[in-house]
């Protein structure tokens, strides 16, 4: 059973770099225990943005032994603005020291099904090992629906149990056509950070982190079986929420 954390930030200002000093913290400590690579998933969204303002500014950050995949992504041309990739490689990818084939994207001219099959061939085999891929770390986003990676309230992939790359063609958020990380792969994982701030987050993270009267949101169903869960969080995101929370001073660790 994972043990979870809620740690609260006055604002994205300060949330964004404790993350970035967070994702290189657990680089090194996958690297000092002994792994030949530090295997991390990243999601789309607001996401996006923060990651690639901070990590880029972190002083001596090495990136040539990380294996970067995506939690999901959705099946559209690298330069269409919807797709994560794409967002990354200009934003982020372009100003860090990831070796191209350390950046697992998937085929987005295969039709949604096959590109599932094709994105699952290609985390197997970057963990060869394992039958369903362990992630040092996955950075996760959630949705005012609460939904995460492309795991939406009430679909049947929610209920997925063998495969590790799912196919969605009905994704209620456009554009439909994506490929996601299965819950089994999530909960997998060594670490895995949510990161949800702005006061629209405020209901649905009340109903996450609290529980609600329905069933379970996707994202209240991420639970690593041997992992961290963390929740970042900003004031306005966590303003309904009663349950006991960090506040880390400035310049903390987490
Ligand atoms: O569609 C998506 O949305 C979620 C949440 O995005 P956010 O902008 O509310 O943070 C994101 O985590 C996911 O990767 C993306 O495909």
């Amino acid at each position: 059973m994972s043990s979870r954390r809620v740690v609260v930030f006055p604002s994205s200002v300060e949330l964004g770099p404790v993350l970035a000093q967070l994702v290189c913290d657990r680089a090194q400590k996958a690297l000092s225990a002994g792994r030949s690579q530090f295997s991390v998933g990243l999601s789309g969204g607001s996401l996006v943005s923060m990651l690639s303002k901070e990590l880029p500014t972190l002083p001596g950050l090495d990136c040539s032994k990380w294996v970067v995949g995506f939690c999901d992504e959705r099946v559209v041309p690298f330069d269409d603005p919807e797709s994560t990739y794409g967002l990354y490689k200009n934003q982020l990818f372009s100003k860090i020291n990831i070796p191209d084939e350390g950046i697992l994207a998937i085929d987005p001219s295969l039709p949604v099904e096959q590109c599932a099959e094709d994105y699952a061939h290609k985390l197997n085999q970057v963990f060869p090992n394992e039958d369903v891929p362990v992630f040092d770390m996955l950075l996760l986003g959630m949705g005012p629906d609460g939904h995460t990676c492309s795991l939406f309230p009430g679909h049947a992939l929610l209920q997925e149990t063998q495969k590790i790359i799912a196919p969605i063609s009905d994704s209620p958020k456009p554009p439909p056509c994506r490929v996601t990380m299965t819950l089994p792969v999530v909960n997998a994982a060594r670490c895995v950070v949510f990161v949800s701030t702005g006061g629209s987050k405020a209901p649905v993270l009340k109903e996450v982190l609290e529980g609600g009267e329905g069933p379970a949101l996707p994202a209240a169903r991420v639970a690593p079986t041997q992992g961290e869960l963390l929740w970042l969080v900003d004031e306005p995101a966590s303003a309904s929420l009663t349950l006991e929370v960090e506040k880390p001073g400035p310049g903390a660790k987490l």
